[in-house]
């Protein structure tokens, strides 16, 4: 295995280092260190973080293989300086059996690009109505712990309290789409005046808090672990703060979108920008932004959601819900937390690979930059601005919502177990 030698990064923005990288462990950081038969990567300017972790991505495989396969989703969060994805159980066959989870584990595996770690489905086929068989998918080669019925809400309420009583016995946790189903019928975007004069159904940020509520006192009730999928208005930031104050075992995430788009983007009716939950209003956009400068939001979850050309340019009502996210993800977080002076590169690194880890039970990832642990690790350039140009992206969709904008940070390298998935700002596979 190839050994090497990171020259002048600035681990977490800090004083300039070298890293040298020897059979897929971090051996040194310090120097100027001797190269020793080491390959050089010359990095003076780079931010060096941990590797990120994803605890929301769609990869469409099985199923869709259209939209996105495990590999091109891999390649797309390696160059978004990903080392391991959480992948969501919304597929063609539902991830509910320790079958379809180990398909995706070794789908992943085979792939090499990034950890795919599968999310088993609470529910049989989603459907809402019995559990699934939570204890043989965490007992499985692909050890799940992150249990959701993500794109539904586990909306019964004996149901998830069931669910919460099961994961806790596997150390596991119930990510939740918080969509309360009968106050969303045929919603299409934010409700509030927007929604009003455009003509759309709205969607209530009632909607989402009144399960995220639900869920804490649930959560609280039987001592379980509840996680928070894309968090998208200020009220629930204000119940999760609340929630933490009290103790109970919450965590949350917030989508890079909620964190810089609003629901002016539906003004255009390009259903680019139709997503669940909606974009909400510039009053959310801030307290989103708060809560995850405060830690009350613990992680960045991209629900980087690929879908194909047929499914999402249609008219806006007929469009399927979610947009891509990984390969912009940090980007978003540098315009919007680490360039307003709101998140600094500790900062970035704890909400996007340190908590996350934590949250999945990951061992080997969101580790400190430091010798002896696994040389998984993101080498990113933090000034350098470029235009998203949705028909170079890696992923098999073109849905960004990016798509014209000017972005800062370039991720330059991205290291799994101290192999380039990524080098010179291109996949290396
Ligand atoms: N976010 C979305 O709008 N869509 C997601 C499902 C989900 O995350 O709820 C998808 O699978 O496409
Ligand atoms: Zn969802
Ligand atoms: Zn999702």
């Amino acid at each position: 295995m190839t050994n090497y030698l990171i020259k002048g990064a600035k681990p977490y923005g800090g004083e300039s280092v070298d890293i040298l990288i020897e059979d897929g462990r971090i051996a040194a950081v310090g120097g100027p260190l001797p190269t020793t038969g080491a390959e050089v990567v010359e990095a003076a300017g780079l931010v060096a973080l941990p590797g990120l972790v994803d605890l929301h991505t769609h990869l469409r495989e099985p199923g869709r293989e259209d939209a996105e396969t495990v590999e091109t989703g891999s390649r797309a969060a390696a160059l978004g300086g990903f080392t391991a994805v959480h992948a969501m159980a919304n597929t063609d066959p539902v991830a509910d059996t320790a079958g379809v989870v180990e398909q995706v584990w070794r789908l992943g595996q085979e792939a090499g690009l990034v950890d795919v770690v599968p999310v088993g489905a609470v529910t049989v086929g989603l459907k809402g109505e019995r559990l699934a068989e939570l204890g043989a998918m965490a007992d499985s080669a692909a050890r799940v712990r992150v249990f959701s019925d993500d794109g539904h809400c586990v909306a019964d309420p004996a149901l998830m309290r069931r669910a919460l009583e099961y994961v806790k016995a596997l150390d596991g946790v119930v990510a939740q789409h918080a969509e309360e189903p009968r106050l969303t019928v045929g919603a299409q975007m934010h409700e509030g005046d927007r929604s009003a004069r455009l003509g759309l159904t709205g969607w209530p940020a009632a909607a989402e808090e009144a399960i995220i509520a639900r869920d804490v006192l649930i959560a609280e009730h039987v001592g379980a672990r509840l996680h928070v999928c894309h968090v998208s208005t200020a009220g629930s930031v204000e119940i999760l703060r609340w929630a933490k104050s009290r103790g109970v075992q919450v965590t949350a995430e917030v989508t890079p979108h909620h964190l810089l788009l609003t629901d002016a983007c539906a003004e255009s009716y390009d259903p680019v920008f139709k997503v669940n939950p909606p974009l909400r209003t510039d009053a959310d956009v801030e307290a989103l932004r708060a809560g995850l400068a405060d830690g009350t939001i613990d992680a960045v979850g991209t629900d980087h959601a690929p879908h194909a050309v047929e499914d999402k340019e249609s008219e806006w009502a007929e469009a399927r819900p979610g947009m891509l996210g990984l390969e912009q993800a940090l980007s978003v977080v540098i315009e919007t937390m680490v360039e307003p002076g709101r998140l600094d590169w500790t900062g970035v690194a704890d909400r996007m690979s340190v908590r996350p880890a934590a949250i999945g039970r990951l061992d080997g990832h969101g580790r400190p930059l430091a010798p002896g642990e696994p040389a998984n690790l993101v080498l990113v350039d933090p000034v350098a601005r470029a235009t998203v140009d949705p028909a170079a992206l890696a992923s098999r969709s073109r849905n960004s919502p990016y798509a014209g904008r000017e972005l800062p940070g370039r991720v330059v390298a991205t290291f799994l177990r101290g192999t380039p998935t990524v080098l010179d700002g291109k996949a290396v596979r």
